[in-house]
């Protein structure tokens, strides 16, 4: 009995072991992740400022962000697996549609369509991105450091209620604005007849892209106002999924 008990013991000793050594691990990984994307946004806001006091102008300010943007902002897809195995508590759908819209805006707006570059609303979801990354990212960074300044902590979780209306506006505005080029082009769509036999509309699936923030925008706004009253005013929210 008594060596059933010992091997019992050993044997979660063991598990609790690995278990330290793996979530050791994943804070390692997560605390590298944080600083390196906090680092990566605090380029591309230097970037823009240097650019903007240089030039006097928004215009070419994309153009020579867009490498930058292009590979932080791609990297950030690592954070639906971050959800999916588990390391961080975050729904992959919620993530994966913060994530996936924002890799769509860059890679197949702003990136594919060079006449819309210039546009006031790009640098409105830019600047909006970045202010908004700096501080998620430093938060989440301080957050595992366990020395999280409060001034983060409360810039995490009420700046959004300005920049995520924001960042919106400014996207589909530039989906707004790619429209007519897309529609006169006929960019990334497929005609029939053609050996696929499949026929694909990009000006209508923007469409469907613009209409389709009714009803996502506002789950991804109403977790992070949960999430707030969670972490700032300490309610416990009881997620219906859960
Ligand atoms: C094919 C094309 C399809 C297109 C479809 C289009 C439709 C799109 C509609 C919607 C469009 C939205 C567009 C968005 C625009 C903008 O971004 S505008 C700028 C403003 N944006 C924001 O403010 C972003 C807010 N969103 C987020 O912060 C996240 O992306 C989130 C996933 C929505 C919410 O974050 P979440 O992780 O759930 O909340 P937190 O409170 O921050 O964290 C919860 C716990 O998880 C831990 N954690 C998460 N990530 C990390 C990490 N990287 N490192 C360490 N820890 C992490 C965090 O600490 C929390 O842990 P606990 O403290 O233990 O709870």
């Amino acid at each position: 009995m008594a060596s059933m008990e010992e091997d019992g013991s050993v044997e979660e000793k063991d598990n609790n072991n690995k278990k330290r050594t793996k979530s050791a691990i994943a804070v390692a990984w997560l605390t590298f992740y944080n600083i390196a994307m906090t680092a990566g946004w605090l380029v591309l806001a230097m970037a823009m400022m240097r650019f903007y006091i240089q030039k006097g102008t928004h215009k070419g300010l994309y153009k020579s962000i867009s490498r930058t943007l292009k590979f932080f902002q791609t990297v950030a897809l690592v954070e639906v697996g971050h959800c999916a195995i588990g390391i961080v508590r975050t729904s992959v759908i919620v993530t994966g549609v913060q994530v996936c819209s924002r890799i769509f805006m860059v890679w197949f707006i702003t990136n594919s369509i060079k006449q819309i570059q210039n546009e006031e609303s790009v640098i409105l979801f830019l600047v909006v991105w970045t202010l908004t990354e700096i501080t998620r990212y430093s938060f989440y960074t301080f957050n595992l450091l366990n020395h999280l300044p409060y001034f983060i902590k409360w810039a995490r979780y009420n700046m959004f209620i300005i920049m995520y209306p924001l960042g919106v506006a400014g996207e589909l505005l530039t989906i707004y604005a790619a429209l007519p080029f897309v529609r006169k082009t006929g960019m990334l769509s497929m005609r029939l007849p053609n050996k696929y036999n499949i026929s694909f509309d990009y000006y209508y699936f923007l469409i469907i892209v613009m209409l389709s923030y009714i009803p996502l925008f506002p789950q991804l706004f109403f977790h992070m106002l949960r999430q707030r009253r969670k972490v700032l005013l300490g309610e416990i929210i009881v997620e219906k999924d859960e």
